[in-house]
């Protein structure tokens, strides 16, 4: 599992050659041209470079849209003879206006989990009532927004949370769509710190000990809040499907105990994102859109069949498995340095141009990704090597251990894949390093999406 916690680097693998392949680390149309440099969609990673310089983020569209496409698809598909199903794409995974056009013209809806998320998904032209929100400590201009916008769903996370929706949908005389964001208990994931449903954390309102029915029931009785259902998030990057089978019997039985209760069947269960993707050759064969949805099909058909209730129109959030694999980036090796290890080997540490500000997951999970040089094909051996950034922290890891060519110098441009998630949407501007661009290519022509900040956007926003 890539973004497990180890205590030994993992082995030195090269990374594996472009495959073409949805399933791989690489976009999907990334190969190596006829002289060994990476081709994305046509376009030379030397002229991306060359034109809009590293490090940067490159997008594939198409492999994007792909992705997307194939969730809404499979989706579809699996849920046709049940009462329908919706695909959020997560925006927190990596959210732009092109970006959020591209999903929702795929079929998709948006996610958001701030007001800034909320306001590109707007920007983007993508309609209210296709728009969820999140968050577990939402402002109240967020709260108002989204009842002007008139978006799909609030997720309530919080007892006092319920009061302050329905305050101020009253204010407006609008009724709140609200779905409960139910903690089920399930631990998967990752890693910890990605890990969402487990008791002892801030997020969702807790089942067993009764805090979601208490949600529910406060909700119920306002007027102003119209209850569309309940909501379960178990974590991310996750390989396994098995978690969400056991979170969506505990959702699906607590609609069923309020249906008994009550006589009020929630019309919409939403069973959340975190599916997986390769970061590496070594991690396992991530789950495809279709066996997802299958999986979750399987499990509410049988689940409701089992507690006697109607199927609920069922909603999923995708972000990482959408945007990860769609994009690579592109930094420019400095820096070599042989370094002598205590157990007598020898590793090449390879320094790049950015580093923990454009990519904060190695340090904060420990997580795994590989790279490959990008600008030539090289017959040098292949050496254990690290690549660090440039960062004032020895922690500022990109890829903790790869095989590289020993050949590899300064000048030479490297490619890091399945960045696309969580890299720019987490990027910081530690030392002061200007954020580097989304550059989308898509048929042998390159768009930027999010431009490079410059020194003067740092410096402009220091007042003296
Ligand atoms: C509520 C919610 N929905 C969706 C996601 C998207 O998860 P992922 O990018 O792992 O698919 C997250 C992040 O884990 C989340 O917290
Ligand atoms: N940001 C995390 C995942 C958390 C997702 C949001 N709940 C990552 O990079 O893996």
């Amino acid at each position: 599992m890539s973004a497990a916690h180890a205590a030994a680097p993992p082995p030195a693998a090269p990374a594996p050659e472009p495959d073409g392949t949805s399933t791989g680390v690489w976009p999907t149309s990334v190969r190596r041209g006829d002289d060994g440099a990476l081709v994305v969609a046509g376009v030379d990673v030397r002229d991306i470079a060359a034109e809009h310089g590293t490090p940067a983020y490159v997008l594939d569209e198409a492999d994007l849209r792909g992705r997307a496409r194939a969730y809404a698809r499979a989706f579809a598909a699996a849920f046709a003879d049940l009462a329908g199903a919706d695909v959020y794409y997560a925006g927190k995974a990596f959210l732009s206006v092109a970006v959020a056009r591209w999903v929702h013209d795929e079929g998709l809806r948006v996610d958001t989990a701030t007001g800034g998320e909320l306001a590109v998904a707007l920007r983007a032209g993508v309609p209210g009532g296709h728009i969820g929100l999140h968050g577990n400590n939402k402002s109240v201009d967020e709260i108002v927004t989204a009842l002007e916008q008139g978006v799909g769903r609030i997720v309530v996370d919080s007892l006092a949370e319920v009061d302050v929706v329905a305050r101020l949908a009253a204010e407006r005389g609008v009724r709140a769509p609200v779905m409960v964001r139910v903690t089920t208990g399930v631990h998967a994931g990752g890693h910890e710190f990605i890990a969402t449903a487990h008791e002892d954390q801030k997020f969702g309102l807790s089942l067993t000990s009764g805090a979601a029915r208490k949600a529910v029931d406060e909700i119920l009785a306002r007027p102003d809040l119209d209850l569309v259902g309940l909501h379960s998030h178990i974590g991310s990057q996750i390989m396994d499907l098995a978690g969400f089978e056991v979170a969506a019997r505990a959702v699906l039985g607590l609609r069923a105990q309020v249906a008994a209760d009550t006589g009020y069947l929630m019309p919409e269960v939403d069973l959340g994102g975190g599916y997986g993707i390769a970061y590496t050759g070594a991690d396992a064969t991530p789950p495809t859109p279709e066996e997802v949805a299958a999986a979750l099909a399987g499990v509410v058909r049988r689940a409701c069949a089992e507690l006697g209730t109607a199927v609920p129109r069922v909603s999923v959030e995708p972000g990482r498995s959408i945007v990860g694999p769609s994009a690579l980036t592109l930094y420019t090796v400095g820096t070599v340095k042989d370094v002598q290890l205590d157990d007598g080997g020898r590793r090449t540490y390879v320094s790049v141009d950015g580093g923990m500000s454009d990519n904060i997951r190695p340090a904060l999970y420990e997580a795994d990704y590989t790279a490959a040089l990008a600008g030539r094909a090289s017959a040098a051996e292949a050496v254990p090597s690290r690549v660090v950034g440039k960062h004032c922290e020895s922690g500022d890891i990109v890829v903790r251990g790869v095989a590289l060519p020993a050949d590899v110098a300064a000048g030479d441009l490297l490619a890091v894949p399945a960045t696309g998630a969580y890299g720019r949407s987490m990027a910081s501007n530690y030392n002061l390093v200007p954020r580097p661009p989304v550059l989308a290519v898509r048929d042998g022509a390159v768009r930027v999406l999010v431009r490079r900040e410059t020194l003067e956007d740092l410096l402009a926003l220091d007042q003296g």
